[in-house]
């Protein structure tokens, strides 16, 4: 992505100074932001025309933590034409989505999102009103409720007991590659809850990894049609990103049809999932809106791209963190073994005493938040931030990585110690802001809990069941640590590890 938006912001530089339609539009721009008698947050310098897109980088999260550093943790950059609001300390995050959280509720719409999500009918894109409200309060009763999320504890165990024999199987002295077992963990999980049991056979699942995997590169990707509408027609000599949105969506499509009809024809396995659930709802005349069946796939499609990605990546830092931390990784089998004395599986009621896999899992999210910008926000009218003036239609990222990271709040913000979480009430439920990997407010992850249970259940096992090295001698500091772009996060290179049966 960094070579993308440094070569179109390098490319659209130079077409600056021959385009006069360009500069008209950079003209009304500077004009709209500088006519008012108020006090913009601060800015970076801009260039003609791209404004700071430039100095978004590879990875747009460190990026920006740097540029905060320098220009304040509200900062407003010009991306193209879109006003662009950075928010980088606990403070300002509080402000946007406590304070201020109804006037900044909103999601940008966007090309590829709109593509993607049915005209921004799934519940994560979908605009601050009353359809939102509808879907996420449905969303909440019939999936995501401490209730549901409970009710589906024994789905859980059976996923997580599936994972671990497929470990089993090719354990030592054979290499795993670790990213592809939990991601399959992650989805299989998910499609369990969402659409069913049957998504295990045929190709179904791989279809999930491989469209799962394109969103989240459409999604994180930059769009020149978004920045700059009137170079909208270059977007297709420059790799069309709304093309491939659209190839996509076709896929998707087809692959949604195919599981509401199945659903439809009683090709379905005894458990209710939340399709059935949808299925039934669009039936109910009690129902408060009509619910379409392009409702229910952009609903659906959404709950299977939140809740896989992020369980996956989480999982994935935390067993990258455990092998280059080895006390770690004994303190926290200690703790599990010392709970689960017989040759078994950790159970979920077991789960409530293993206060140090709490911390552990509390220190991935701090350190690797797998959604490192959080979901953009767009302010819904004109509002001022601490005498600053943001306004109505300014984008908004908040930058969870580096407020998780901030100094004044954390000791040593970049180690992994577990151990601050302990015997410390802060937590990502969203009421302390200098930890909110799942977001804050009106808007905040309604996931959090079925996230939790899956991640605590997945770790927990995991750690009972091996003991993990690294492959061909590697040493633990020599394990690459860096992060993919896009709006996920997951680690660059895929984890690779050795298990050895602990308990055979
Ligand atoms: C470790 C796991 C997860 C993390 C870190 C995470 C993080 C986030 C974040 C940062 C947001 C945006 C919040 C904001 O704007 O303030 C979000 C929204 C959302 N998440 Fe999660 N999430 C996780 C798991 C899940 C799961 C398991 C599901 C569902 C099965 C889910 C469903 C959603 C949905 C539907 C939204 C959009 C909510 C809205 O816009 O109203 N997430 N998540």
């Amino acid at each position: 992505m960094a070579l993308t938006i440094l070569q179109v912001a390098l490319g659209l530089s130079l077409m600056a100074s021959l385009l006069l339609p360009p500069l008209f539009y950079f003209l009304v721009i500077t004009k709209r932001t500088s006519s008012h008698k108020t006090k913009l947050p601060p800015s970076p310098p801009k260039l003609p025309l791209i404004g700071n897109l430039h100095q978004l980088g590879s990875l747009p999260h460190r990026s920006l933590a740097s540029l905060s550093k320098k220009h304040g943790p509200l900062m407003l950059l010009q991306l193209g034409e879109i006003l662009t609001l950075i928010v980088s300390s606990p403070d300002m995050a509080r402000e946007i989505m406590k304070t201020h959280d109804i006037s900044f509720a909103n999601r940008p719409s966007s090309k590829v999102t709109k593509i993607l999500f049915y005209n921004n009918m799934g519940l994560g894109f979908s605009p601050y009103g009353e359809y939102w409200r509808k879907v996420r309060q449905l969303c909440i009763i019939h999936l995501l409720s401490a209730k549901r999320v409970q009710s589906y504890h024994l789905m859980r165990e059976e996923e997580v007991a599936f994972m671990i024999e497929k470990i089993r199987q090719c354990s030592s002295p054979r290499t795993i590659d670790m990213s592809e077992v939990l991601f399959s963990f992650a989805n299989d999980m998910t499609c369990r809850v969402v659409s069913g049991k049957l998504f295990r056979g045929g190709r179904r699942n791989e279809l999930f990894h491989e469209l799962l995997e394109e969103n989240s590169y459409l999604l994180g990707a930059f769009n020149i049609e978004d920045y700059f509408p009137w170079l909208a027609w270059l977007g297709v000599f420059l790799g069309g990103l709304s093309s491939r949105a659209r190839r996509n969506f076709k896929r998707w499509d087809d692959l949604l049809d195919e599981v509401i009809e199945d659903h439809e024809n009683g090709k379905d396995d005894g458990e209710e999932d939340f399709v059935d659930v949808l299925l039934s709802l669009q039936k109910d005349s009690n129902l408060d809106f009509k619910l379409e069946k392009d409702h229910m796939k952009a609903i659906s499609m959404g709950m299977f791209g939140a809740g896989t990605e992020t369980t996956y990546t989480t999982l994935e830092w935390a067993m990258a963190e455990l092998v280059r931390n080895s006390k770690t990784m004994e303190k926290l089998q200690d703790e599990v073994r010392g709970i689960v004395l017989e040759k078994r599986m950790v159970r979920e009621e077991q789960l409530n005493a293993m206060t140090y896999l709490k911390a552990v899992v509390k220190e991935t999210l701090r350190l690797h938040p797998p959604a490192p910008l959080l979901l953009p926000r767009e302010s819904l009218k004109d509002c001022y931030i601490k005498d600053y003036f943001v306004p109505k239609k300014t984008r908004v990222f908040v930058n969870g990585w580096a407020i998780n990271r901030d100094p004044e709040f954390w000791e040593e913000p970049n180690e992994f110690h577990p151990e601050r979480f302990i015997n410390n009430s802060v937590d990502f439920k969203g009421h302390d802001f200098q930890f909110i990997p799942f977001g804050a407010g009106r808007r905040i992850c309604p996931g959090i809990q079925f996230a939790e249970s899956t991640i605590e259940l997945a770790l927990a096992n995991l750690v009972h069941r091996f003991e993990w090295e690294l492959p061909y001698g590697l040493r633990r500091e020599k394990l690459d640590m860096s992060e993919n772009p896009g709006l996920v996060a997951n680690r660059a290179k895929k984890l690779h590890l050795v298990a050895k049966p602990f308990l055979s």
